[in-house]
């Protein structure tokens, strides 16, 4: 007699079943898996300088970029490289501790690959982060724009992740005692790697841009299209200057020291917005 044998008696509890063969073929494990996946509920993105959200999760398994199958790699200054898979406010999440970006050379299609991964393993909310310059005059360096609106420069030309077959939480930020640094705003993605000229910082203003980076549009685009709720900000990590004279630059290094000095309101602004989502979800 096996180890195992089906008999009625539950000598701890449980039906001890004969270990028959064949008993997990490839459909009842794909149940298994479509069990376990569907319980990650909150996808995250990490913006350069921003991997400290990734800190906020508990009970975490890392897993590294380079050693996942076929995963690109984060080429970019601030950005870790590795799957964060843990719990927020008690929120099943994955954390993208780094991003891609199109002038890593990647192609949209691969920039928003981890998007689909995460629709795949049940996500159904997005909270993507990033970097941005601030062009509204009102906004000052640290501040946090929620992202009502973008524009996505880079699909005037076509370039779309969406391109090729088809396949809302403003009250809450400004609970959490950040009125007067939180805005809600219009940003843009530009193709980088280089920041903007004067002239296209102006170009920029007359089109309504309060913010601009080199990311987000098109993952939010693709959450979109995937059937995700998005909730994308920026912090602002420096202002854009739209004269001549002034000839303030932005660098690397002021974008991810401004990462550095928020990351305790990061950290706390994730952690929120994940058990907002938690409460608020399951009336959807
Ligand atoms: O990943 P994000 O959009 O936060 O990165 C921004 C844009 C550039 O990659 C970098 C500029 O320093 O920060
Ligand atoms: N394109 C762009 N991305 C940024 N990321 C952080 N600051 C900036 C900026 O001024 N321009």
């Amino acid at each position: 007699m096996s180890a195992y044998s089906c008999n009625n008696n539950k000598s701890n509890g449980y039906d001890m079943c004969e270990d028959t063969e064949n008993e997990y073929t490839y459909e009842k494990l794909m149940k298994i898996r479509e069990f376990l996946a569907e319980r990650i509920h909150v996808g995250i993105i990490c913006g350069s300088g921003l991997g400290s959200m990734g800190e906020a999760v508990r009970n975490s398994v890392c897993i590294e970029y380079k050693d996942i199958p076929s995963f690109p790699i984060s080429t970019v200054q601030g950005h870790k490289g590795r799957l964060i898979f843990g719990y927020v406010s008690d929120v099943p999440v994955m954390c993208m501790q780094g991003r891609f970006h199109y002038y890593e050379g990647y192609p949209l299609s691969k920039c928003v690959m981890p998007v689909r991964l995460m629709k795949l393993l049940g996500v159904t909310h997005l909270i993507a982060s990033n970097a941005a310059g601030g062009l509204n005059p009102s906004y000052k360096v640290g501040d946090i724009m929620l992202q009502k609106d973008h524009l996505n420069i880079m699909g005037f030309s076509g370039n779309n992740p969406l391109r090729g077959p088809n396949d809302g939480v403003t009250n809450l930020v400004r609970q959490l005692g950040m009125e007067d640094d939180v805005h809600e705003g219009v940003y843009t993605c530009m193709g980088g790697p280089n920041y903007e000229t004067v002239a296209e910082l102006r170009a920029l203003k007359v089109l309504g841009v309060d913010a601009v980076g080199m990311s987000t549009v098109h993952e939010v685009t693709t959450a979109k299209h995937c059937g995700m709720k998005c909730f994308a900000f920026s912090l602002i990590t420096n202002i854009c200057s739209i004269d001549y004279e002034n000839g303030e630059e932005a660098t690397c290094e002021e974008v991810l020291d401004v990462g550095k000095s928020k990351e305790t309101i990061l950290k706390v602004l994730v952690e929120n917005v994940v058990k907002f989502i938690g409460e608020h979800s399951n009336n959807e």
